[in-house]
């Protein structure tokens, strides 16, 4: 909590403004931020100076395991993350490969789960990946990415958390994940969450001890109607403790998490927070 709390204050402190053509605003930014999250402790990084809605965070990070690319299933999971973006982005709703209401494009988990190859067919990245670590292997390059250049005209958005590379060393996983570009206020709120919950799940499945996991972000910034909030009402709390996040231990396999799990599979023990604070959203 405190690691994030100091990015949202240097970013207030010593971010530049600039001009962000695609949603009209201006972001006050910062480049690389890196957060380390440990999960061999449960040390879950909810933050604590507002309400965070953990579960969406999670429900969206499923949606992307399940390889989802409508907001209508992302919805049914628990989460209405990605209703904006699919249904009121003026540029989106008139490309031609939009499929429909609700339809994001190729986004996410439906690109790494059939991420295409130059000389035809594709390959399920996390497939890969939960058969490698299963058997205590890690051949370097245990990658998980969504970023696929090709194919950004077919999305309603790239993908922001763009890569996850694992990696096994003395019968612990580490989790590195990177993010190109941070709405620290909403989305960090939930990106914090979700490279958390998928270092503990995937040492879960996969029969392996969670280390810690590394989050590197590049652009870090606070849009222009969120600034006074943050300053003014946010970062004027003083935060609780972690909470700890709870795993139904009956989730055993990526089967699993594609089939039956629901979000009454996780809780939190011990969330002290302060009031929420709704904050603006750029589409
Ligand atoms: N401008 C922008 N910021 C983002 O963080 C973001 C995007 N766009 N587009 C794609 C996804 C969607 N994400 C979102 C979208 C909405 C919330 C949001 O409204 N969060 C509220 C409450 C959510 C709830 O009740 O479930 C919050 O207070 O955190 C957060 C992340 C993260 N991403
Ligand atoms: O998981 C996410 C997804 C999105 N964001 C934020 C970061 C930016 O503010 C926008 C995306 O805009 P781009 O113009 O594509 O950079 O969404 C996030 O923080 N976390």
């Amino acid at each position: 909590m405190k690691q994030y709390l100091d990015l949202c204050q240097r970013i207030t402190n010593e971010g530049s403004w600039v001009n962000n053509e695609r949603t009209g605003k201006r972001c006050l930014t910062v480049i690389n931020a890196d957060l380390t999250y440990d999960v061999a402790k449960n040390e879950f990084p909810l933050i604590t100076t507002r309400k965070s809605f953990w579960k969406s965070a999670i429900a969206e990070f499923i949606g992307y395991i399940r390889g989802y690319d409508n907001a209508a299933d992302f919805r049914k999971l628990g989460t209405s993350t990605w209703d904006a973006n699919a249904n009121h982005n003026t540029e989106w709703l008139s490309n031609p490969h939009r499929k429909g209401t609700d339809d994001c494009g190729f986004i996410y988990g439906k690109v790494a789960r059939n991420f295409p190859k130059p000389d035809g067919g594709s390959i399920d990245l996390l497939a890969q990946i939960v058969d490698h670590l299963s058997k205590g292997m890690d051949n370097r390059g245990e990658i998980f990415t969504f970023y696929h250049p090709g194919a950004f005209h077919m999305a309603c958005l790239r993908p922001c958390m763009y890569s996850h590379h694992f990696s096994l060393l003395d019968n612990t996983l580490y989790l590195n994940s990177t993010q190109r570009s941070c709405d620290v206020p909403l989305g960090l709120n939930f990106n914090m969450v979700q490279v958390y919950f998928f270092l503990a799940i995937m040492a879960q499945i996969t029969g392996n001890k969670a280390g810690q996991a590394y989050h590197k972000i590049v652009n870090a910034h606070i849009y222009e109607d969120q600034l006074d909030l943050m300053r003014d009402v946010q970062l004027k709390r003083d935060p609780f403790p972690s909470p700890q996040l709870i795993i139904n231990p009956d989730i055993k396999s990526l089967k699993d998490l594609e089939t039956w799990v629901t979000l009454d599979d996780f809780d939190v023990e011990g969330y002290q927070h302060h009031e929420p604070i709704k904050y603006p959203f750029a589409v």
